[in-house]
């Protein structure tokens, strides 16, 4: 047998440079205890160079290690540290390519419009690469994502500040009222398993097989689609609205995740807003490759070619239509980048709590807050943040100080619904039917499509639906706390999903347990009414709800979703601790690159270092690595309660700053405890050494403040510039190899 090992991911932006002053004090007390701790290098960067071998020298050329990972996941002894990582838009593709390349790295050029077999080879390596890839193949399992009881108390303690809410704001969500996914989704229980084809048929009656799948017994299978024209309509009717009112537009998708549908989504808003430009320099557009679903980045970028004063004359143009369409949300005023500019800028999971959580507002051209119409084509979602505005307009914001909590059960295993959809989603290309056929000709759902359409189909294993009940029920047994599955009766998936829910709670033991059924409506007003009241309520939800929800409640809960415990019980019985609820914090490198200060808060890897090494010492009878966890989260506690995670501004405690203090409370809490006094001795020193050198540390890892930072890279950053600029304590360094 193999020794038992915790696999530490790397990853990107800001996770990844705090990684580079973490792992050291990890690998530190972890080989103290006998713990192996390896890496694996899932970054955006490492995932290109591993798909183009060839092009690289023997030295270059890096290992699949995302899908070395995903057969680890298939195993029970599993047991990974998942960091937040880039899920790349095409523009920030692209921008990695050529940084790669200016590094010597020769690999080809994306290709937007493949046309030999060669480009298609290259298109088809970088469609793998792109946007969300790595969960999909990592998170194996569903997911149970909660605050913690220490930071529920830090929050309460040191609350978060939350923007006051006006009974006048004019905010709101806007969302389509016919044409969408919503309305037209159907959706069916296989009664046994067997293939069905997914067909379109033209208007001549000719029949094109899109994709032939197995299905298995009991799985649940939607289709659904969006009108091209309906969606035209609906961005024309918001963008009227807001011009008539004086309220600011603004656009949330995502784009990432969903990142066949929603980058067409986008495409087709950055088409209606600037439409005067589309249609005047549509052929050219053509002629260049622009595309629209890149974002107006695509326009500027693809520009460039032509004659200054072909240059001037459409940059007129597209100045020519903010004058007469509403204002629009920026991405950072400063710069002039606006919500169409790039669709990965803005998602919708983060972007919506953060504006709720500023009073509803969003920042304007002049850098100013305002009230903002939240556009969300996809009306099957979009309601619950409607919700969540009306409440706030009712009852005022959240008061972190003496609110519940809302954790989560997320159907998530096996690619299930929406976020499983890409490669059965297809933009049409003519009129006629898309339909799902069963081998023996049945028609299972048909819809009849237009030219431009989004038509998509979304797969739920009953195995993943069979867990998912099984983990709501354990956790609102363990945590005592009421349960609500949010199912939807006015949905069609939601309606097969209710009927195996009922039937699959019978298998448990729900005696004395508070678990209830509601639609997204009544289930978020149920779970603010108790959560002001501070009642904790578990939201059991779809995979779309689960990404939503995870970052909406606890950015008003919390103030990040950083803080949260994300954990997923891989199915084959193995684990994989996701290091809070949110993303990779773009905004935070920055800040390193123009001031040298982190303000990454690594609480979610702190949290889940402490449950993966309690997993592996249950599961291999190693008292060590469990002293370990425990130890690790008394640390936790301490830093919380003397408020020593990083600070938001340059000078103070920062990143590195509050690992020295994980590492002391840490190093305290090992050489206190007396369960193995060989561990406590062998930390005594250490945090002797720790204590005596606080003040020297903590200047030396001050001092580098305030200028900017080379790392000698964005998304392949120089090893050795970063560990200089995230290890700038030499006293704290030597403290650590003393201990290896
Ligand atoms: N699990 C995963 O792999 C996930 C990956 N992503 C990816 O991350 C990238 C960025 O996504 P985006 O939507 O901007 O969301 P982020 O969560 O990265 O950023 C939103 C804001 O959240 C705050 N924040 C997030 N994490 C922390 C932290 N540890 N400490 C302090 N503050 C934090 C920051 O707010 P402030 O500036 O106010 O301090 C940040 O600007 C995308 O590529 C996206 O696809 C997104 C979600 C999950
Ligand atoms: O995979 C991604 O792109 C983001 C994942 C995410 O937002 C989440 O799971 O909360
Ligand atoms: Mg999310």
């Amino acid at each position: 047998m193999t020794t038992p090992k915790i696999v530490y991911t790397l990853t990107d932006e800001a996770p990844a440079l705090a990684t580079y002053s973490l792992l050291p004090v990890v690998s530190s007390f972890t080989k103290a205890a006998e713990v192996e701790v390896v890496t694996s290098d899932i970054s955006l960067a490492a995932r290109v160079l591993a798909s183009f071998p060839e092009h690289l020298s023997e030295e270059q050329r890096v290992a699949d290690t995302l899908a070395e990972l995903g057969e680890l996941t298939k195993r029970p002894e599993a047991n990974i540290i998942k960091l937040p990582n880039i899920s790349a838009s095409i523009p920030q593709l692209k921008a990695c390519i050529q940084e790669l390349q200016s590094q010597g790295y020769a690999i080809p050029n994306y290709v937007d419009e493949p046309k030999t077999d060669e480009e298609k080879d290259i298109q088809a390596r970088y469609a793998k690469v792109l946007g969300s890839a790595v969960n999909p193949v990592l998170r194996q399992g569903n997911s149970d994502r909660r605050a913690p009881p220490a930071v529920k108390a830090y929050a309460r303690k040191f609350p978060h500040s939350m923007g006051k809410w006006s009974k006048a704001s004019r905010s709101h969500a806007d969302y389509m009222r016919e044409g969408d996914f919503f309305s037209s989704e159907q959706s069916i229980t296989m009664d046994a398993a067997g293939d069905v084809r997914i067909e379109f048929v033209n208007q001549a009656g000719a029949v094109e097989v899109k994709k032939t799948l197995a299905l298995q017994e009991g799985e649940v299978f939607d289709s659904m689609f969006m009108s091209a024209k309906a969606l035209d309509a609906f961005f024309e009717r918001t963008l009227q609205e807001c011009k008539e009112d004086g309220v600011m537009w603004s656009l949330h998708v995502k784009a990432t995740m969903m990142k066949v549908s929603h980058p067409i989504v986008f495409g087709h808003a950055v088409r209606t807003f600037f439409k005067e430009v589309f249609d005047q320099y549509g052929d050219l557009f053509n002629e260049l490759g622009v595309n629209p679903n890149n974002g107006m980045a695509s326009v500027y970028d693809k520009i460039k070619t032509l004659p200054q004063s072909k240059q001037d004359e459409i940059e007129e143009a597209i100045h020519a239509c903010y004058e007469h369409r509403p204002e629009m949300a920026m991405v950072d005023s400063v710069k002039g980048i606006t919500n169409l500019h790039i669709p990965s800028d803005v998602i919708v999971d983060a972007s919506m709590p953060a504006m709720i959580r500023t009073s509803g507002q969003m920042w304007g051209r002049d850098g100013k807050q305002k009230d903002v119409k939240a556009v969300m084509p996809e009306s099957t979602y979009a309601r619950i943040y409607q919700e969540m505005i009306n409440f706030c307009k009712t009852n005022g914001a959240f008061d972190p100080t003496t609110c519940g909590s809302v954790p989560n059960v997320g159907l998530m295993a096996m690619k299930a619904e929406e976020y499983g959809s890409h490669d059965k989603t297809f933009e049409m290309k003519e009129d006629g039917i898309m339909r799902v056929v069963k081998a023996d000709g049945t028609v299972l759902m048909q819809h009849n499509v237009e030219k431009g359409d989004i038509w998509r189909a979304c797969q739920t294993k009953d195995a993943a639906i069979k867990d998912w009940v099984k983990l709501a029920v354990n956790r609102a047994r363990q945590s005592n706390t009421t349960a609500i599955f949010w199912l939807d009766a006015e949905r069609a998936h939601d309606r097969e999903l209710r009927k195996k829910v009922e039937v699959y709670l019978q298998e448990h033991d729900t005696n004395g347990l508070d678990i209830r059924v509601m639609g997204y409506n009544r289930a978020i007003r149920t779970s603010m009414e108790r959560m002001i009241r501070g009642k904790d309520t578990i939201s059991v939800t779809g995979n779309v709800l689960r990404d939503y929800l995870t970052d909406l409640f606890p950015i008003m809960e919390l103030g990040t979703s950083a803080k949260m415990l994300s954990i997923v019980p891989m199915l084959a019985g193995g684990g994989m601790y996701e290091t809070g609820a949110g993303g990779s914090a773009p905004k935070h490198v920055q800040q390193v690159l123009q001031e040298n200060h982190l303000r990454w808060d690594s609480l979610g890897e702190f949290l889940a270092i402490a449950v993966s090494l309690d997993e592996l010492g249950q599961k291999n009878n190693n008292a060590r690595a469990r002293i370990l966890g425990q130890a690790l989260d008394q640390a936790t506690g301490k830093l919380l309660e003397n408020n020593k995670s990083p600070s938001r501004k340059v000078g103070e405690l920062d990143n590195r700053g509050s690992h020295f203090y994980l590492a002391l409370y840490w190093a305290e809490a090992l050489a206190a405890q007396t369960e193995d006094a060989a561990l406590a001795s062998k930390l005594k020193p250490v945090a002797q050494a720790l204590q005596e050198n606080e003040a020297k540390i903590l200047e030396e890892l001050s001092q580098v403040q305030g200028q900017p930072a080379d790392l000698g890279g964005y998304y392949h950053l120089d090893q050795a510039k970063a560990n200089q600029v995230m290890r700038p304590s030499v006293t704290l360094n030597s403290i650590l190899d003393s201990l290896k």
